[in-house]
């Protein structure tokens, strides 16, 4: 009974593991793809989402604020803003008819997103032009209708109909089948407010304020010449950044187009600092989202402040000085907390940080491929998913 959804899909199983080949696991075709969605049940309707129009935004943002992930113990919520929505849904090339809502009388109840990407698997040669999905989310009240299947359905048949067949995703839960298993970690900014909303506790011995000397950072970054990205910075951090990502076995290759819309920062949205050396040569870049929680029942706080730790790329400063700094940066930006996955060269900061371990997992997933050795370590992946 579990997973019938996902084992009617093309993801490898334990036992057919060793039978298939790298590489895709269903070749498409083209002709086969249906031209017409999927049906829905009834008064609901299919609605793409013009995330440009204010008001169907807001649709969205009310939509994901009061029904999308939740940790474990359901104490926050993400609540990712509008403008962090356009930024994460409106990139270079996107589709309009990849960011798919169902409406009920006029009320969006439904959302589903897809992005074109193009992902590097294992190898130079395996460039992957695909989609990556991210926003799966169904109303709290219409739950158990068996919407999110049919959701997962349509966009993958209008990604079908793109001529493109896998996909990339991450999820807190496990459903067939991962291809990693990463864990996160978050560094205390403010060790007062995590402890007074319940995301940190307090072991017997610990106390609050020696909890606040223990984590506390200096005024300003360490690294001279660390300044926010400039338009100017953009070819030097397109280099840095697709040189770097070429020592992981799942990559993005950027052009400098994309680094303008990935990088280039924006206010409570997206943080970029460069290094620059002398004659403006750029050595080095740290980079961290804004994606708060939503603190569910507080008397004292309605949101968690968190940096989520995107793409840096340390050629010159000592990777752990370069986070050091990006702690002190995402501080003095006024986050409570600093979060990070264990993928890429994030384990030779997160123990000297004074990172602590998250209580879950985020699972990456590739959709209809088969990898060399099924599975991938935490530090061979090289995409972060907002
Ligand atoms: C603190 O508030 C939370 C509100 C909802 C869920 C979680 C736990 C959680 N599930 N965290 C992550 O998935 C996570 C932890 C560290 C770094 N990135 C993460 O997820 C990103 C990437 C995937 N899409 C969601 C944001 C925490």
């Amino acid at each position: 009974k579990p997973h019938q959804f996902w084992q009617t899909q093309p993801m490898p199983n334990i036992n057919e593991m060793d039978k298939l080949k790298p590489g895709p696991i269903q070749l498409g075709v083209l002709a086969e793809v249906r031209k017409d969605p999927f049906n829905l049940i009834d008064k609901f309707e299919w609605f793409n989402v013009d995330l440009r129009n204010e008001e169907q935004a807001q649709q969205v943002y009310t939509l994901l604020k009061e029904n999308y992930v939740e940790d474990d113990d359901n104490m926050f919520r993400f609540d990712y803003s509008i403008e962090f929505l356009r930024w994460a849904l409106l990139p270079p090339g996107q589709y309009s008819d990849w960011l798919i809502g169902v409406r009920v009388n006029q009320k969006l109840v439904g959302f589903i997103t897809g992005i074109p990407v193009t992902l590097h698997i294992e190898n130079e040669q395996n460039k992957v032009k695909m989609t990556e999905i991210n926003f799966l989310c169904v109303h709290k009240k219409i739950r158990a209708n068996r919407l999110a299947p049919v959701l997962i359905k349509e966009i993958t048949r209008r990604v079908h109909i793109k001529n493109m067949w896998q996909a990339v995703y991450t999820a807190g839960i496990v459903v067939p089948t991962p291809i990693s298993q990463t864990r996160y970690y978050h560094r205390s900014l403010n060790a007062k407010k995590l402890i007074e909303v319940g995301f940190s506790s307090l072991s017997a011995r610990q106390t609050i304020s020696r909890q606040q000397k223990l984590y506390k950072l200096p005024e300003e970054p360490k690294t001279p010449g660390i300044r926010p990205m400039k338009k100017k910075d953009v070819a030097q951090v397109t280099k840095l950044l697709n040189e770097y990502l070429k020592n992981f076995k799942l990559y993005f290759k950027y052009t400098d187009e994309e680094v303008k819309h990935w990088f280039l920062p924006r206010k409570d949205v997206i943080s970029t600092y460069v290094v620059e050396k002398e004659q403006g040569i750029v050595t080095d870049f740290l980079s961290f989202y804004n994606l708060p929680s939503q603190v569910i029942k507080n008397p004292k706080y309605t949101h968690l402040r968190a940096a989520y730790s995107y793409y840096n790329v340390a050629t010159q400063t000592p990777i752990v000085q370069l986070m050091y700094d990006a702690l002190i940066l995402a501080k003095n930006e006024g986050y409570d907390v600093f979060n990070a996955l264990d993928i890429m060269d994030n384990e030779k900061f997160l123990k000297e940080l004074m990172f602590c371990p998250g209580d879950g997992q985020l699972n990456y997933y590739l959709y209809n491929w088969k990898l060399e050795n099924d599975m991938l370590k935490p530090e061979e992946i090289g995409i972060v998913l907002v």
